[in-house]
């Protein structure tokens, strides 16, 4: 694990997408495509800011999610409506090249049909995504993956439902740590003061929380700035 902390929030933002890039092109050079999962919160607002200044092959990039909320894409709400309304006019990226959930469906459904989608785009039953791009709650929670929840030792389903999340919308579809573990890069982009106490529970005491249980075959980096570092 490597822990990047850096100033402040224009920072996190620079360095996020300064390692996206580069992860971006090596997977391209080497596979020919680049798959990465998204998450939602405010990982949406550094990747609308940062992301447009890559020097990339988007043509190449297949988006996913580590975690949607189960309401429309019109929805303030939706992870994928928030990217598509900030993020893709801003790029080349097309709507398509994003594997969204199915519309109007319960989570589990929905859930169900991601999975096949899933195995739809990697052409395969391994989900392995070349970057995870993840945020943490104050509670230590990351995707859908909350303190507690049974979900933490779902081990079969590569994409769960859940439906009592205590973020709102409760209703949900998530990576479980099977697929989230198999990444070839994780990074955890984390900013302010009221992520400090996590971070160090997590970081420096190595509490057993969701978001401490990322331990990817590949490589992992928590970028932090100096707000929410402060305890470390
Ligand atoms: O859909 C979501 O809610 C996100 O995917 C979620 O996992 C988010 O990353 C954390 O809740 C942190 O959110 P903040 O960074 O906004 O605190």
């Amino acid at each position: 694990m490597t822990v990047i902390k850096v100033a402040d929030e224009n920072e996190v933002i620079s360095k996020l997408a300064s390692y996206t890039e580069k992860i971006s092109n090596d997977a391209i050079s080497k596979r020919g495509k680049f798959f990465i999962g998204l998450s939602g919160g405010s990982v949406v607002k550094f990747l609308c800011e940062g992301l447009p200044t890559l020097n990339t092959d988007w043509s190449k990039w297949v988006l996913a999610f580590c975690d949607e909320r189960v309401v429309p894409e019109d929805s303030e709400d939706s992870t994928f409506g928030t990217y598509k309304r900030n993020l893709i006019p801003k790029t080349s990226l097309k709507e398509e090249q994003f594997v969204t959930i199915k519309q109007g469906v319960s989570a589990e459904e929905a859930a169900s049909d991601y999975t096949k989608k899933l195995t739809a785009a990697f052409s395969s039953t391994n989900f392995t995504f070349d970057l995870l791009l993840l945020g943490m709650g104050p509670d230590g929670h990351t995707c859908s993956l909350f303190p507690g929840h049974p979900l933490l030792n779902e081990m079969s389903l590569k994409v769960a439902p859940i439906t009592d999340s205590p973020k709102p919308p409760p209703e949900r579809v998530t990576l479980t740590y099977p697929v989230i573990n198999s990444a070839r890069n994780c990074i955890f982009a984390i900013t302010g003061a009221g992520k400090a106490d996590m971070v160090k529970r997590i970081l420096k005491d190595q509490e057993d929380l969701p978001s401490t249980r990322v331990k990817p075959e590949g490589s992992l980096y928590w970028i932090v700035d100096s707000a929410a570092a402060a305890h470390l």
